[in-house]
């Protein structure tokens, strides 16, 4: 077991590193790396993902690249667009908003920038993460639709399903989901409220590829495979689920070894002409001694480490 750490190159949701484990088994290396305030029963999804990883693989890809946005973090108008500009050759955007401590104006100049730096054919949506009641949604997204350009679509722009929907009906925006389909009891909720245009989903908090090619033809709207700002490692299964997808119509939100200062591989899963190759990229020794967390904190890996046994308990006490 490998306890991994890097810094971010732009804070990301209120972090400035990111961490998590690396497992390998017969089938390659895993990943777990559940956001540290999460408890063990919620990270439970995550360790069979890491699981999966390890000891099945993945069901094989029917395509052998996948479109990727490029993320870009509540930063200053002048990063945004240099982070757009370096991205790989990515045709689609997708900007932070709904910051805490920021205003709208800091929101309409860094969506100005990107329109800028992406040109007039690029696409652009915005991630709220949940934070806007719907009146504020409305509000917001009149001002950041025509900074914009006009946007792709507005993901969680509130925190519940309801809302979404409110916002779904009085917005020519799209609606895209994904809190409410990652963090929520019941995933379908979203359908029977007609709720969003788009869904999100994730590799880690969904419970593995499998569990997610499923939840995808079950639900039977579009899908954004996005990650959840993992390594490498970690990225090569939100690949792996995007190539296995029958239909993509969107960019994946796949392309964030960008916002890593290093990564756990020594060939990283960037885009090329916008696009990530359907690989699996490994660790050497060289990327592990890099990015290894106990060098640095030996307290905070065993803390991981513990972590996963717990997790693990839990995981044998459900199978029995
Ligand atoms: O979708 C992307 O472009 C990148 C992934 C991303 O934004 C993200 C990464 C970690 C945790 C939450 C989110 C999110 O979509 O809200
Ligand atoms: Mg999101």
């Amino acid at each position: 077991m490998h306890v991994y750490s890097s810094p971010l190159t732009t804070r990301f949701r209120g972090l400035d590193s990111r961490e998590g484990v690396l497992l390998r088994g017969p089938a390659g290396w895993g990943e777990f790396s559940p956001f540290w305030e999460y408890d063990d029963a919620e990270a439970l999804a995550w360790w069979r993902a890491a699981r999966e990883a390890c000891d099945d693989g993945w069901p094989p890809p029917v395509r052998t690249r996948v479109p990727v946005n490029v993320t870009v973090p509540a930063t200053t108008p002048e990063r945004a667009h240099a982070i757009v500009t370096a991205s790989g050759g990515c045709t689609t955007a997708k900007v932070k908003v709904a910051e805490r401590g920021q205003d709208v104006g800091e929101e309409i100049a860094r969506l100005e920038a990107v329109r800028d730096a992406l040109g007039s054919a690029g696409r652009i949506r915005v991630d709220a993460n949940g934070a806007w009641d719907v009146p504020t949604a409305l509000d917001r997204l009149r001002h950041l639709d025509r900074a914009a350009g006009g946007l792709e679509y507005v993901e969680q722009p509130c925190p519940d399903v309801a809302g979404l929907a409110a916002v779904r009906r009085a917005t020519h925006v799209p609606v895209a989901a994904d809190e409410s389909i990652r963090r929520a009891e019941d995933p379908y909720a979203v359908v029977r409220a007609e709720a969003a245009d788009v869904v999100v989903l994730k590799v880690q908090p969904l419970g593995g590829v499998r569990a997610c090619l499923e939840l995808a033809e079950r639900i039977g709207l579009p899908v954004v495979v996005s990650s959840a700002l993992e390594s490498s490692v970690g990225l090569a299964a939100g690949v792996a689920l995007a190539a296995a997808l029958p239909d993509l119509p969107h960019a994946c939100g796949l392309a964030t070894s960008q916002l890593l200062a290093r990564d756990v591989v020594p060939d990283p899963l960037l885009p090329v002409d916008g696009h990530l190759e359907v690989r699996r990229p490994e660790p050497d020794a060289d990327s592990l001694a890099a990015t290894d967390a106990g060098s640095v904190d030996p307290a905070r890996a065993q803390a991981w480490r513990d972590r996963v046994a717990r997790v693990e308990r839990l995981a044998a006490e459900g199978a029995a």
